[in-house]
């Protein structure tokens, strides 16, 4: 083999590394189907090490079943997910495990058990997976968890029916939070919060994320989130991600359903928003509308 074609090989195999080794999750060719019903068919997507990726699509587009696939909650019909470079589908050996750990999981609506204590809800991972942990650490490490996401300590003992809706999204977190995660599953985050309580929620969120060096995987259908904490957004439409970067290379797409999400008179006031929090005034749309 020529000199110059070794070098290529060897610069192709370094490239390969350092794309491998800059993506948390990667999925290729997933399909997804109930019945009749093709929910996914051929996506394909990357997640970057220390990004916030919004995921977005309409109503049923299968977000959260993209997540469950990803976290092993479904198990799809086709296609390979990897997460910090390991296949993970039906993996339920020791390396596969050690990737779960990695992880933690915001489900929609926070998924607390009743019947426990917001501690002890932080402390159901730590029991599953370091059973060998004593009570006193688990006590402090959940206390510690509470306190991270903005709850105050007198939170612990109380039991999720007697929590708000963000306290319970918050206590959510914390549980997700727990066994010290390098990727967050996010589920619809703020939905149901008020404009207050959604803007801390995602203050808190890009906090963790630059202090814990996060990646975050966040499905919503909150523009002020997407416009506000998010690196990247994928759109999710036709059982594919149809398009994925920031919300500008979005913007410059002629997807009708891209234009409409974005630059419809709600995403054009979260832009205006977005524009006046950072202290810049906002453009206004190119056809001058308001
Ligand atoms: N376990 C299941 N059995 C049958 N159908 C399901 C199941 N889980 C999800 N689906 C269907 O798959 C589709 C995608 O669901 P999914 O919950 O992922 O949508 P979504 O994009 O998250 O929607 P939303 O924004 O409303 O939360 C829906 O039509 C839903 O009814």
């Amino acid at each position: 083999m020529a000199p110059e074609e070794e070098i290529a090989i060897e610069e192709a195999r370094v490239d390969e590394a350092v794309e491998r080794d800059s993506i948390a999750i990667s999925v290729r060719g997933l399909k997804n189907s109930f019945g009749d019903q093709v929910v996914h068919q051929g996506l394909d997507l990357d997640v970057r090490k220390g990004e916030i990726l919004g995921v977005v699509g309409g109503s049923g587009t299968g977000k959260s079943v993209l997540m469950r696939s990803i976290i092993g909650l479904q198990t799809p019909d086709e296609g390979e997910v990897h997460v910090f470079g390991e296949s993970m589908i039906g993996r339920l050996d020791d390396e596969a495990l050690a990737i779960r750990k990695r992880w933690g999981v915001l489900f929609q609506g926070g998924a607390l058990f009743s019947t426990l204590t917001v501690a002890e809800n932080v402390e159901v991972p730590i029991r599953e997976y370091y059973p060998n942990i004593g009570a006193q650490l688990r006590d402090e490490i959940a206390a510690y968890k509470i306190r991270m996401t903005g709850l105050p300590a007198e939170a612990g003992p109380k039991y999720p029916a007697e929590l708000s809706g963000g306290m319970k999204k918050r206590a959510g977190l914390a549980r997700a939070l727990a066994l010290d995660p390098d990727l967050l599953f996010l589920d619809e985050p703020t939905a149901g919060l008020d404009p207050i309580g959604a803007a801390s929620f995602d203050e808190q969120t890009r906090k963790l994320q630059q202090t814990l060096g996060l990646t975050v995987f966040l499905i919503t259908h909150d523009l002020d989130t997407l416009f506000s904490i998010c690196d990247r957004v994928a759109v999710l439409a036709d059982g594919k991600v149809i398009a994925v970067g920031t919300i500008d290379e979005l913007l410059a797409t002629d997807h009708p359903w891209i234009q409409e999400y974005f630059n419809g008179p709600r995403g054009r006031a979260a832009t205006a928003a977005v524009a006046r929090e950072s202290g810049k005034r906002a453009d206004p749309p190119s056809d001058g509308r308001q």
